[in-house]
């Protein structure tokens, strides 16, 4: 006896909202960062989940905003950047820094500059708000950098530096993945549905906390200790998941409108 393919739906009165991680989730870890290489499909995927989600859908990053309209053009999504320095909604308006802060993180920058010049294998980005400063290419200079950093944001307790993959960075204080996700989780059209945070690093602890703390689910990308109550294996996974979470989205739809 032959039977219909099952076509998964969630549960009735469940709608997500997904929030991904882009460096190491949405794309691998490249050596540089201007070189991710993004997938052509990518936009379309997210775009068309989006979609399905009623735009319940956004990227929080510890890139700019403007980095990731830059590798999804054409598409633009919510997205918080700057690990939460910087968050544009739904409807495009911006949150952004007061005006002291964006100059101190320059002035975080300005300090390291000796360092990159006697060093030019380091990089640093200059972000609004948060400064980066990358030692891929260099691996034997992380202590270096992390003095170099400390010294840069000694005394100054509107920064916490956080340590990424083979990068450190100076956040202003208070802003984090999870602060971005609640913001989101308090506005329309993510407001009354269920979070989804997917990251793969250490600066995604505090999405995954959050997502949970809000009754949802953190999905932690690889190894490593982790608050999240869900591993995926690889980039590719996430694109899978997120894939199917847009087919159950429509799924639900259909059905809601069959037996309506
Ligand atoms: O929060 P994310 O979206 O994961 O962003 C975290 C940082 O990602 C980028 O740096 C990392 O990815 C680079 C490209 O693969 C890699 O070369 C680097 O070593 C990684 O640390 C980005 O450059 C940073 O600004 C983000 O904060």
């Amino acid at each position: 006896m032959s039977s219909a393919p099952i076509a998964p739906r969630m549960a009735p009165g469940v709608k997500l909202a997904i929030f991904t991680d882009f460096d190491g989730t949405l794309v691998d870890i490249a050596e540089r960062p201007e070189e991710v290489e993004v997938p052509v499909a990518l936009a379309h995927q997210l775009e068309r989940a989006a979609r399905e989600l009623d735009s319940a859908l956004a990227v929080i990053t510890g890139r700019q905003i403007e980095d990731i309209d830059h590798f999804l053009a054409p598409l633009t999504l919510p997205v918080a950047g700057a690990h939460g320095s910087q968050r544009r909604r739904v409807d495009g308006s911006i949150e952004g820094l007061d005006a002291d802060t964006l100059t101190a993180a320059e002035e975080i920058a300005g300090q390291l500059e000796s360092l990159i010049v006697d060093n030019p294998e380091l990089i640093i980005e200059r972000k609004k708000g948060a400064v980066a400063l990358h030692y891929r290419q260099a691996p034997d200079l992380e202590y270096a950098c992390r003095i170099a950093m400390e010294e840069a944001t000694y005394n100054d307790d509107r920064f916490d530096l956080i340590h990424g993959k083979m990068v450190i960075e100076a956040r202003p204080h208070g802003m984090s993945k999870g602060t971005a996700l609640k913001a989101f989780m308090q506005e329309a059209p993510f407001r009354d549905r269920t979070p989804i945070f997917i990251g793969d690093d250490v600066t995604d602890e505090d999405g995954f906390i959050a997502a949970q703390e809000l009754g949802g689910i953190g999905i932690k990308l690889g190894t490593g200790k982790t608050a999240a109550k869900m591993r995926i294996a690889d980039v590719d996974s996430v694109h899978s998941l997120i894939q199917g979470l847009g087919d159950m989205a429509a799924n639900s739809r259909e059905h809601e409108l069959q037996t309506a």
